[in-house]
């Protein structure tokens, strides 16, 4: 990849600073030419797999990993009239095998509720084949009219994990929904990322759905970026594909589903969230390498300073860290610069000082500097990244919390979301909703809010005066 040249655009230019971290932290290369399309470069793809890791190990606590084709037809993905009206300006379309025509045109799948639940509508016979729980992570595509961004709006999701679960009733499937929302909230503690839980308005619902649950933070430019979603589907779907089931009475009955989503943008959301000037800042969890160690040369100590550092290196890696030794022939402020900019959340620097007191320094991303002894490494390091990972939550935790404003009037609603989200008392009625909207120029993302840092409460509407509840505002990607 190209050299680091020069430093990076201010964090509070995100744009420009978020564009540029992507290619010099080696995480995308966005010169693919197709819009919307983008290319992992290793780095990139190591963090993707750490991070769809910890997804995987969650989901697969009770639900099935598995696999459906890409391609739709037609036939099928006509069948549900809300999902179609949804999608119809997003889906592409497979019109051609080699120079033939083909008879049923073949849907690229946007999402695979089209291409899933007609074998569920096989599969699905008895009670007893119920709950069924089942996942995938695949590619999906969207003509995205809007703006392409990489890993935030995308033409192709690379990293779409989509779960469809099917239910005897609807009350089960409304515990699903919850339990969906559990298990994003874990996800994203684990990623370090704080979120907001909400119900969107109906008019911004997933195509088809009873009702829609939104996991959204908050970016550095105080634009909310949706990062989850989980979506009540009741027995519309099951009622267009025919998911039946005999019950325990022997009654034929319509099955309940939900369905629940995470993209690249969980990926998106935790380079923007932690990282700094520097450039990315990583989650223990998901830097591709935990530690560097850079020795520190001078004069005839050389070798005696690179064996130090050869047997802390085994130490580490013996302990199970990802541990990658620079010993390359550069002054060590510049090997400082190359691994920040990676993100690599520890460094050990070990010179002839430190082998004569027998001890190592080990600084964090986040500056922080600890002497630690030569002999406790691996059980200082392992405490020194806990702290650090403890540091991250923390830190995004209170930099979210900064940019949420109750407000009361419209003017002042305006002013919040030019930095944040708004949380106003909204009576639930779409012409206030368009008149709040107007006002602010930001979007209701929506009510039911469940958020350790945000009290609901009852409230006169900020646009008519009548009863309201609490509802979040904010400018969106
Ligand atoms: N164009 C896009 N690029 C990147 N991520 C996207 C894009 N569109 C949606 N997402 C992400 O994907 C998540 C799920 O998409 S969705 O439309 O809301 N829901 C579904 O497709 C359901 N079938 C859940 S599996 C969204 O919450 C959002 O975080
Ligand atoms: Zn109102």
């Amino acid at each position: 990849m190209e050299e680091d040249t020069g430093a990076l655009p201010r964090k509070e230019d995100f744009s420009q600073w978020y564009n540029e971290v992507l290619w010099r932290a080696e995480i995308m290369d966005v010169r693919y030419p197709v819009k919307g399309l983008y290319v992992w470069y290793p780095h990139g793809f190591a963090i993707r797999k750490r991070v769809y890791g910890i997804l995987r190990g969650l989901m697969d606590r009770d639900h099935a990993e598995t696999l459906f084709p890409l391609l739709i037809p037609e036939t099928e993905f006509m069948k549900e009239a809300a999902h179609i009206k949804g999608f119809e300006d997003e889906v592409y379309w497979v019109t051609h095998g080699g120079r033939n025509e083909l008879d049923v045109p073949l849907a690229l799948r946007p999402t695979s509720e089209t291409a899933i639940y007609p074998m569920y509508s096989l599969w699905i016979r008895s009670h007893t084949d119920l709950p069924l729980k089942l996942y995938q992570i695949v590619n999906t595509f969207r003509y995205e009219t809007k703006h392409t961004r990489p890993l935030i709006r995308l033409r192709e999701i690379t990293s779409f994990k989509e779960a469809h679960t099917v239910h005897a009733t609807r009350e089960e499937a409304a515990v699903q929904v919850e339990t969906a929302l559990g298990l994003y909230r874990e996800f994203y503690d684990r990623l370090r990322v704080p979120v907001i839980i909400s119900r969107r308005p109906d008019w911004d619902k997933f195509p088809g759905a009873d009702y829609t649950m939104a996991v959204d933070t908050v970016m550095p430019d105080g634009k909310m970026l949706q990062i989850g979603t989980a979506h009540m589907l009741g027995d519309h779907f099951s009622r267009t594909y025919d998911i039946t089931f005999e019950d325990a009475n022997g009654e034929r009955r319509y099955a309940y589903q939900t369905c629940y989503g995470i993209s690249e943008r969980s990926i998106a959301a935790t380079i923007s969230v932690h990282g700094d000037d520097r450039g990315l800042v990583l989650p223990p969890e998901v830097a591709p390498i935990a530690i560097v160690i850079v020795p520190i040369i001078v004069g005839k100590r050389r070798e005696e300073v690179l064996s130090a550092a050869a047997t802390v290196e085994k130490d580490l890696r013996n302990a199970g860290f990802t541990v990658k030794l620079d010993d390359r022939d550069m002054r060590p402020g510049a090997k400082y610069y190359h691994w920040e900019m990676r993100g690599v959340p520890l460094r050990v620097e070990i010179g002839p000082r430190d082998i004569d007191a027998n001890t190592v320094v080990a600084v964090t991303r986040l500056g922080r500097k600890i002497t630690l002894d030569r002999r406790g490494v691996v059980e200082g390091v392992i405490s020194v990244l806990a702290e650090f990972g403890e540091e991250l939550s923390q830190t995004a935790r209170q930099a979210m919390a900064d940019r949420i404003a109750v407000t009361d009037t419209l003017e002042e609603t305006a002013e919040a979301v030019k930095r944040g989200v708004a949380v106003v008392h909204w009576c639930g009625s779409k012409e206030c909703a368009e008149k709040i909207e107007a006002a602010t120029d930001a979007s209701i993302l929506g009510s039911d809010i469940r958020s350790d840092l945000i009290t609901v409460s009852a409230g006169p509407c900020i646009a008519c005066g009548g009863n309201g509840t609490s509802t979040l505002v904010a400018r969106t990607y």
